[in-house]
């Protein structure tokens, strides 16, 4: 790789191909059904498919960038061990290398980034996914009763969603440079599409600040206000800061990665989320991609957040996103005082 091209850009070309083996990685594990699920706290856990996926990430970049700081989601002590070859890529999408660097990013050097690793957003919605890929109804049953997460409401609403929820899993590698986020890539493995006559698995979305976005067609904000939300981590604080928005409509979808995706492509116009719950590798390649693409995260009080690698890991106080700064301002003042006023507190 040449290495003329700015480091930013380097490591947004190899974030997007690395995003991509872990992509493969995440579809494996569940292929082979043995998903080697671990209960970290409540409503939140880790499979196989998050430990080997980080591997995979973090031992490809460390290769390349031994000085970036990466924090991955996954503490697991395996991830100083050794990595397979086969994980190992030092790959750089030759789209990305091609593009202009953004002046105010071309000096930047290793010591200046942290990269933030999620390697499987969605875990609760992959592991739920699994069910629906049991096609003997019995062993779907049998599965069901031994799986830590699902209720039986859930397992109902499984049933007629075809395949899950397996479309809401992404894995996502954002990159901050003094305590912002610049750049990020958002993975989703199950995406299907047909180019073509050919079905393809796995689409690659990335954004670089004053640059823009690619790997898929943006599409203008619904006419209605549609709001994006959790469907597995919801609470009374979340509902109150959804009763108030006045929506046409609400989306419950999995993981911080695809709600964005559904901003970026005007399934939804606002994401709203008033509890803790999500950490700095949730929101890092998200909020990079929406702000290239004009859009806005911060909090539900309306602060940014940062991503140095000394910031708590906890963004205590809750996501809000919209497409673009006015609906953004639209939704925070819509949320009371006293809501926020709790969320801050808590
Ligand atoms: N209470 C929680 N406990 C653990 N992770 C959470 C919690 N709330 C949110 N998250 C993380 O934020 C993502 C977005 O939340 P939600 O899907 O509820 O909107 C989740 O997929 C999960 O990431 P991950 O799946 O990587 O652990
Ligand atoms: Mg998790
Ligand atoms: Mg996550
Ligand atoms: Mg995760």
């Amino acid at each position: 790789m040449s290495t003329s091209v700015p480091l930013v850009v380097r490591l947004l070309a190899s974030s997007v191909s690395v995003a991509g083996r872990a992509g493969k990685i995440v579809r494996d594990v569940m292929s082979k059904g043995e998903l080697g699920i671990v209960e970290k706290g409540k409503d939140d856990f880790q499979t196989e498919a998050d430990r080997s996926a980080q591997r995979c990430i973090i031992a490809s970049l460390t290769a390349q960038y031994p000085k970036i700081n990466i924090i991955g989601e996954e503490d697991n002590p395996d991830n100083e061990g050794e990595v397979c070859n086969d994980w190992l890529t030092i790959d750089a999408d030759k789209e990305i290398l091609s593009l202009e660097c953004p002046p105010f990013l071309q000096g930047v050097k290793e010591e200046d980034i942290v990269v933030w690793v999620d390697p499987l957003d969605g875990t609760s919605e992959y592991t739920q996914g699994a069910l629906m890929l049991k096609r003997d109804p019995w062993e779907r049953w049998k599965m069901y009763l031994t799986h830590p997460l699902i209720s039986i409401k859930w397992y109902l609403s499984l049933l007629q969603s075809n395949y899950g929820f397996l479309e809401h899993v992404t894995v996502l590698i954002g990159i901050s440079v003094n305590e912002k986020p610049v750049a990020g890539v958002i993975h989703q493995p199950y995406y299907k599409t047909l180019i073509g006559n050919e079905k393809m698995t796995g689409r690659t979305i990335w954004g670089l600040q004053e640059v823009g976005v690619g790997g898929f067609t943006p599409a203008p904000p619904p006419a209605s206000l549609i709001i994006t939300t959790t469907r597995s981590h919801s609470n009374p604080l979340v509902e109150k800061a959804l009763q108030v928005m006045n929506a046409a409509q609400i989306l419950r979808v999995g993981g911080a990665g695809y709600k964005v995706l559904q901003l970026l492509e005007g399934l939804a116009s606002v994401y709203v989320f008033a509890s803790p719950g999500c950490k700095k590798w949730d929101t890092c390649a998200p909020e990079a991609i929406l702000n290239a693409a004009g859009g806005k995260l911060t909090d539900i009080l309306g602060n940014n957040y940062k991503y140095g690698a000394s910031v708590s890991r906890p963004n205590k106080t809750g996501v809000l996103a919209a497409v673009n700064a006015d609906l953004h301002d639209y939704a925070l003042n819509r949320i009371p005082q006293e809501l926020k006023e709790k969320l801050a507190n808590k």
